[in-house]
């Protein structure tokens, strides 16, 4: 198994819906190119930024059959398939693999707090369901649950288990699991505002839900960090972090935010489905603003 094809920047890729709210084909078939021009090294698909949550079996399905069929073969593509059951994330899972999707991943259970045994089983199911490496998703602050140093032991010993995305807070964890995972083992870093942190502390790799908003200063810190730039690196992470900042300062969930500076620069995939909540009102001008911002980095450091 060749762990170099899971190296690099993987944006989140984000629900794609009509105007009526539906999933949309050509929307979502219209942001897999928009990315992929880009120059990203692949996808990471119907995960938390891919509202997964609010999506129902077939909607799931749809995404992640339109991202198959547009760039698979082209870039490396994960599949998320944690749902509320395992008999759904075994269902996707398995056509995810008919899908031909590079690898699965998959949050813990969620909504009852379960024991690490029930942490343990759902994750083992879905591996048992097919031949796909699989990257376990770690994100405590959604998910409610920690990944313990214990259970991850438990899980490195079944080979299937490649990478972990390591989403909580401290790089510390990040730096942790590259010491128990090893050279062959892909390590994610989650947190965007850590990026260049999470890669100089071992992340081999990112996945992002804001990478999409801005691939090129993702894409370019990752060249910083690869040529040894740190200045360079260190700079363009604290401009990052004023644009997350102002994706989660308007009255709309910083998806609904980033879906409006996607539209500024010609992609519309629609808002955000409720609960999560659209950008409304005078912060809708705001966005200009922001994509202002992302404009001015571009400008700094890529062009
Ligand atoms: C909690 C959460 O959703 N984390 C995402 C995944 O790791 C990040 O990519 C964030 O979207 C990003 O760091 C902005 O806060
Ligand atoms: C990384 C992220 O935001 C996702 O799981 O989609």
């Amino acid at each position: 198994m060749t762990v170099e094809k899971f190296k690099g920047v993987f944006p989140a890729f984000y629900a794609c819906y009509d105007e009526a709210g539906e999933i949309s084909e050509s929307r979502t078939i219209e942001l897999c190119h928009y990315l992929y021009e880009k120059g990203i090294n692949g996808l990471y698909v119907s995960g938390s930024s891919g509202e997964c949550i609010y999506h129902n079996l077939e909607e799931r399905k749809a995404t992640l059959k339109y991202v198959a069929e547009t760039l698979r073969g082209k870039i490396t593509l994960i599949a998320h398939v944690g749902a509320p059951s395992t008999r759904e994330s075994v269902i996707l899972a398995k056509y995810a693999e008919e899908l031909g999707y590079d690898a699965l991943s998959a949050i813990p259970p969620i909504y009852f707090r379960l024991p690490e045994s029930a942490i343990f089983n759902y994750w083992t199911e879905i591996m048992d369901a097919t031949e796909l490496p699989f990257i376990i998703y770690n994100i405590p602050q959604t998910t409610g649950y920690s990944l313990s140093i214990n259970l991850f032991r438990k899980l490195k010993e079944n080979k299937k288990v490649i990478g972990v995305k390591n989403s909580s807070m401290p790089v510390l964890d990040i730096e942790r699991f590259k010491a128990e995972g090893g050279d062959n083992f892909i390590v994610f870093n989650g947190p965007d505002e850590q990026y260049i942190s999470g890669r100089l502390i071992g992340a081999d790799s990112g996945i992002g839900g804001t990478y999409g908003a801005m691939p090129e200063l993702f894409l370019k810190a990752e060249e910083f960090v690869k040529s040894g730039n740190f200045e360079q690196a260190g700079k363009i992470q604290r401009d990052i972090n004023d644009i997350i900042i102002a994706l989660c300062s308007l009255n709309g969930s910083m998806y609904s935010v980033i879906k409006e500076v996607l539209k500024l620069n010609g992609i519309n995939i629609g808002s955000v489905r409720g609960p999560l909540e659209p950008v409304t009102g005078e912060d809708l001008e705001k966005v200009k603003d922001i994509k202002q911002m992302i404009d001015n980095a571009i400008q700094k450091y890529v062009k």
